[in-house]
């Protein structure tokens, strides 16, 4: 490379999209294009000049692309400060020139191990070293160099350049955004190695996650929000694809999150399950060999909250349940798929949003912020032994139909926020009670919602009875088994009670709070 006094602009990017117009207009303000080998090849090929990393230092790139641009002469010159006289000295004696504008993106890591059978080698090959090097000391200098890792800033930035002045505020803004890059980068990375049965809290932990949507506003108008995606994530909520409907709000997503976390707990083969949710609360849930029944029993089980839900299935929707639903104002339908006919008839509701959701697995962690730092924990899986766990603790055992229901209304009392309780009869959801600071009113509640349903009905209570009084007023109301964690100092008379009463009462052993 000849001394000039033209800037120098390094340019390493895995993704060029724009990269060309871009590595044009910093020619046309004067710039010298340095670049990695495939970058090089592009520019050149594009007509522009480009001298390659190798000629610059001297040093051929080798060990397969493993070493490019780890370098003095590249280093030195992103690190180099102008104003410091042993620098510049130094960079004399050795014949390094400043670098004033660095783009660079990386190696596509997250893209490469989304396939679950990727090899070790081939991930390890998709770690990049000397991009993340280059940007992390381009950003330190950022006073001196421009580091540009988007390819959304090209625009920005080159009008900058071409007015003469990217401002320090500017710079600052694309060092942060520099440094966050590598972070979710490395982030993915540890998340990919990291064993999570073996160190399930690490002593250190960082998420990376990329923005996906930008609703209007938060919970509240006041509040501002954004929607994000964990870093290599395909499926859930978040990544669903919108069929039709107006905008998601922060609402939308939290409860329609809530809906398919249900559909999918108890999506079952040959069958269909349907759930209504209320304020991330399931007020609806029904098992049934059709979904259009499945639909209508989850209706049913709270047909005054169903109005304005949420309201997600397990299974491909099909045109006779998006029939049934006319009529009645759903803000989003969630399902894996739909038929031609079904999208056809939501297509003409004008408030409901449609979400086509891929299958995904439940988060491996569950992370709530707190004062101070965040909760991390794994999340509230169902043990699959659980239901052989049950232990019938009364004179009475359950009968078969009531086993069933037993079970059907423990695993749906996981998804309603403590102290929950449900009311099950026939695989569908007849009453819930959700958030109360007792237990009792819980009952109460699940009770006046399933009105004459409760006649025969199961209860499932997500923690144990501290006293025999939610199981009194359930008999009641014609209850006939329980299904509860059992714990409690007060067990004995709570298990005398029912006994009085002839209901069936099976522990768990296992309590499923959820705040
Ligand atoms: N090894 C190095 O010194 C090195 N320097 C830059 N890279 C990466 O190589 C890529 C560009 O290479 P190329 O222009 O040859 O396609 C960029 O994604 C850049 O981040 C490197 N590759 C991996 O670490």
């Amino acid at each position: 490379m000849t001394e000039s006094v033209n800037k120098v602009a390094l340019l390493s990017a895995y993704d060029r999209r724009g990269l060309v117009d871009f590595a044009k207009l910093l020619v046309d303000c004067d710039y010298e294009i340095v670049s990695t080998g495939g970058t090089a090849a592009e520019l050149r090929a594009a007509g522009i000049d480009v001298v390659e990393v190798s000629e610059l230092t001297g040093a051929p790139e080798m060990l397969g692309g493993r070493v490019k641009t780890l370098h003095p002469k590249i280093h030195g010159g992103l690190l180099g400060l102008r104003e410091d006289e042993g620098h510049v000295r130094q960079m004399s004696q050795f014949g390094i020139r400043n670098i004033d504008v660095v783009v660079n993106n990386l190696y596509p890591f997250v893209e490469t191990v989304r396939n679950k059978d990727v090899s070790l080698f081939d991930a390890l090959e998709n770690i990049d070293i000397g991009g993340p090097a280059m940007t992390r000391a381009a950003a330190k200098n950022h006073p001196n160099v421009v580091i540009v890792v988007d390819p959304n800033d090209y625009e920005g930035v080159g009008r900058m350049i071409r007015d003469g002045l990217v401002t320090q505020r500017e710079r600052r803004r694309l060092a942060a955004k520099a440094f966050q890059h590598v972070a979710a980068y490395d982030t993915a990375i540890s998340s990919f190695l990291r064993d999570d049965a073996e160190t399930s809290d690490p002593e250190e932990i960082t998420f990376g996650y990329s923005l996906v949507a930008k609703p209007r506003y938060g919970e509240n108008p006041h509040q501002s929000a954004g929607i994000y995606s964990l870093l290599g994530a395909t499926g859930g909520v978040v990544n669903a694809e919108q069929m039709h409907g107006i905008e998601m709000s922060y609402l939308n997503y939290f409860d329609a999150d809530a809906a398919w976390s249900v559909a999918r707990e108890f999506a079952e083969a040959g069958k269909h399950a349907a759930v209504v949710v209320k304020h991330a609360n399931p007020c609806g849930l029904a098992v049934r060999e059709h979904q259009i029944d499945a639909w209508e029993a989850a209706r049913a089980g709270d047909p005054v909250s169903a109005f304005g839900g949420i309201v997600a299935f397990s299974e491909r929707m099909n045109s006779d349940t998006a029939d049934k639903m006319r009529g009645l104002l759903l803000d989003v339908v969630i399902a894996p798929n739909y038929d031609d006919e079904a999208l056809a008839i939501l297509r003409t509701r004008r408030r409901t949003r449609v979400l086509k959701v891929a299958a995904d697995d439940p988060p491996r962690l569950e992370v709530r912020s707190v004062s101070g730092g965040a909760l991390v924990q794994e999340p509230d899986n169902l043990d699959g032994d659980e239901f052989q766990d049950f232990r019938v603790v009364t004179e009475r055992a359950p009968t078969d139909e009531e086993e069933i229901d037993l079970w059907f209304a423990w695993r749906a009392c996981r998804f309603v926020k403590s102290n929950a309780i449900v009311l099950a009869k026939d695989r569908a959801l007849v009453g819930m009670g959700a958030g109360q600071p007792n237990r009792v009113t819980s009952v109460n509640l699940s009770a006046r919602v399933a009105g004459d349903e409760a006649v025969g009905a199961v209860m499932a209570s997500d923690a144990f009875f501290p006293f025999p009084d939610a199981v009194e007023f359930a008999a009641e109301v014609g209850v006939k088994a329980v299904v509860q964690p059992g714990g409690s100092v007060n067990d004995e008379s709570v298990i005398d009670a029912a006994n009085e009463l002839g209901i069936a009462m099976v522990f768990t052993g296992r309590r499923h709070f959820y705040h």
